[in-house]
């Protein structure tokens, strides 16, 4: 199967301090990994590095086997939700202009066909959010303006998805729905990065589990890893509470 994502040997600091300590991790086609660690673990500026947000201080990050900061039309296939959008640069913006952002990268910039329109309808119904579509996105709910920045990630068709914390402030009806569409996904053989502090889901929906903080303290099937002794060293004692006291 085809690499996604290959990161070998990753460093970054933010004023000297390091932040991420010697990364390797990959994924492959159509996987699903789950990235777990308390806050300020760097889980974020990972996801940043991977889109090429931010340069990373040492190693290297392949996407679809090409160095990241040197994607080009492959770019338009990473469809990324970050956890605190730029929300003054859409204020003016309706629901469905935001959305028919995301397939406009797709499709380069060129009028869109009946088909990115058909497209830009079904991920607005998927994401319940068809009756709010000529709404003013700066006027919605944190949890509604959460599920039209899904919407828009979708519209992109990507073959890769990157979610850092999609589900914070969004009901858990459409929680489940979310979740539903990431296993459809899988079947079309999208891989896909999921951020979440929710352990409990992460661990039940993902191929492969990312435990971070600062380094990563494991990598691999959450069946397969010793989680409870990771998730004490991640977390401390807090860790029971994470975990909804499964463990
Ligand atoms: N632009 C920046 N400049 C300086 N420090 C930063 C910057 N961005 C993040 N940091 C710091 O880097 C560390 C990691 O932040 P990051 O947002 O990657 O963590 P996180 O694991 O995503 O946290 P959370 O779960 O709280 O979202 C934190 O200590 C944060 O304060």
């Amino acid at each position: 199967m085809n690499k996604i994502l290959e990161i070998k040997n990753l460093y970054h600091s933010y004023n000297h301090e390091l932040i991420l300590e010697n990364i390797n991790l990959h994924l492959l086609e159509g996987e699903f990994l789950g990235i777990i660690g308390p806050n300020g673990a760097g889980k974020s500026t990972l996801l940043k590095i991977i889109v090429g947000i931010i340069k990373p201080l040492k190693g290297t990050v392949k996407v679809f086997n090409k160095d990241v900061q040197f994607l080009n039309e492959e770019k338009k296939w990473i469809g990324y939700v970050p956890q605190k959008p730029d929300l003054e640069k859409y204020l003016p913006l309706k629901v469905k202009e935001i959305v028919a952002l995301g397939r406009r990268v797709a499709n380069n910039w060129q009028k869109l066909t009946a088909y990115d329109f058909d497209l830009i309808d079904r991920v607005m119904e998927e994401m319940e959010i068809k009756d709010i579509e000529n709404k003013i996105y700066g006027e919605l709910s944190g949890g509604q303006q959460q599920r039209v920045l899904i919407a828009r990630a979708l519209a992109q068709e990507p073959k890769l998805l990157i979610l850092d914390e999609p589900t914070v402030g969004v009901d858990i009806s459409t929680q489940n729905k979310f979740y539903t569409l990431l296993r459809n996904f899988k079947k079309q053989n999208t891989s896909v990065i999921l951020v979440s502090h929710d352990i409990g889901i992460i661990t039940k929906e993902v191929d492969k589990l990312a435990c971070l903080n600062r380094k990563l303290y494991l990598h691999g099937c959450p069946e397969e890893i010793a989680i409870h002794g990771t998730l004490k060293e991640l977390y401390g004692e807090n860790f029971l509470f994470l975990t909804h006291k499964e463990e």
